[in-house]
């Protein structure tokens, strides 16, 4: 580096990056760093400076071609932020991105790991697809020296920027109207209450959106297909089929979904639990089958994909097959 040193009055010091440690004693009561090397000194620190009798301090000067910490990881900040993400100002060399809304965070992994290729430059994010709220930070960037050459900042800003989609961003969720076509002989008789409507509620109203109407079809299929018929036909954005996925003869919802003509995306999902899901599209909508453990297990395959398809995102059968790794939260 050919960074050098330089005596300068404070007075003169806004702006100009400390170049050691500046120390504080108040006899006793404290000794300790008033300021850290690297510091930017700022307006305000100039009467503490006074105070303790330093009229001269040590600066840094940064050579053509150098940048301090804190620019560096701010330039790297602002090249991976999309628009619903907040910069905030560095503090010690780090630079956070925080989330202006409640959304689906999506993130280019790629660009992050081509990104942490480049010696010394460093972006950690939260993981993509996750949902996350107003004020979150969900990624942060820094560089590991004080100084650090402005080139390697320009070759990670290249490859943030490489496509119009930020690295970085968060997506909203969509307000959809949801059927319900809640199957299974031992609810449509009363034998038992329905504890299914009340869990896809609560999930919904999470992401802000409603059940628009909920149905009983027992272990019929021509009654199950009749009723997504009906929920598409009174323009649903989604529809959900409750239980009746697995192998019993009185199990019709795979088969139901499937006759109707709907694209069958996967039946099955490589997640415990949930593993016996269904995701589907009829007419563009989704069509999902939800197996029995959605009531009792609080986290499932459905609640994984659920704010993937609120934030309008289609479900793919490598989004299905990338649940296995890190799926496996009870059996
Ligand atoms: N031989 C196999 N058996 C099972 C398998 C398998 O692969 N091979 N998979 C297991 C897994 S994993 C799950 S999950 C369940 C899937 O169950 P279903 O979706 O078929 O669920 P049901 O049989 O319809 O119901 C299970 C249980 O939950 C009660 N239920 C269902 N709906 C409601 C409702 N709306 N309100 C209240 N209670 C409801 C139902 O009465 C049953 O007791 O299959 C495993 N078996
Ligand atoms: O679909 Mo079962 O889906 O894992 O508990």
């Amino acid at each position: 580096m050919k960074s050098s040193l330089k005596e300068v009055h404070v007075t003169d010091a806004v702006g100009m990056v400390l170049a050691h440690d500046l120390t504080q004693v108040l006899p006793g009561k404290f000794k300790g760093p008033l300021f850290c090397k690297g510091h930017v000194i700022q307006k305000e620190d100039i009467e503490g400076l006074l105070s303790i009798g330093k009229e001269h301090i040590y600066v840094m000067e940064l050579a053509p071609g150098e940048l301090h910490e804190n620019e560096a990881a701010n330039r790297i900040a602002r090249a991976a932020a999309g628009e619903r993400v907040t910069v905030t100002e560095p503090r010690e060399g780090k630079v956070n991105l925080v989330s202006n809304i409640h959304g689906l965070l999506e993130v280019d992994a790629s660009r992050v790991h081509a990104v942490n290729q480049v010696e010394q430059a460093v972006i950690s994010t939260l993981e993509s697809d996750r949902p996350v709220q107003e004020g979150e930070v969900v990624a942060a960037s820094r560089v590991i020296p004080l100084i650090y050459p402005e080139e390697r900042v320009q070759s990670v800003e290249k490859i943030l920027t490489t496509s119009e989609n930020p690295v970085v961003d968060v997506l909203p969720y969509q307000t959809l109207k949801v059927g319900v076509v809640i199957t299974g002989s031992e609810i449509i008789q009363g034998r038992i209450p329905d504890r299914f409507g009340p869990v896809i509620q609560e999930k919904l109203q999470k992401f802000g959106s409603t059940v628009m109407g909920q149905t009983l079809a027992g272990d019929d299929k021509e009654m199950i297909q009749a009723q997504i018929h009906s929920f598409i036909e009174r323009e649903a954005d989604m529809v959900l089929v409750t239980g009746g996925m697995s192998v019993d003869p009185d199990d019709r919802t795979p088969g139901a979904i499937q006759s109707l003509g709907a694209e069958i995306v996967s039946y099955g999902t490589p997640m415990l639990p949930g593993s016996m899901l269904m995701v589907a599209y009829y007419q563009g909508i989704p069509v999902l089958g939800l197996p029995g453990c959605v009531i009792h297990d609080s986290y499932t395959s459905f609640d994984k994909l659920l704010p993937r398809i609120l934030a309008g995102k289609k479900i793919y059968r490598e989004d299905i097959v990338h649940l296995g790794y890190g799926g496996l939260h009870s059996c």
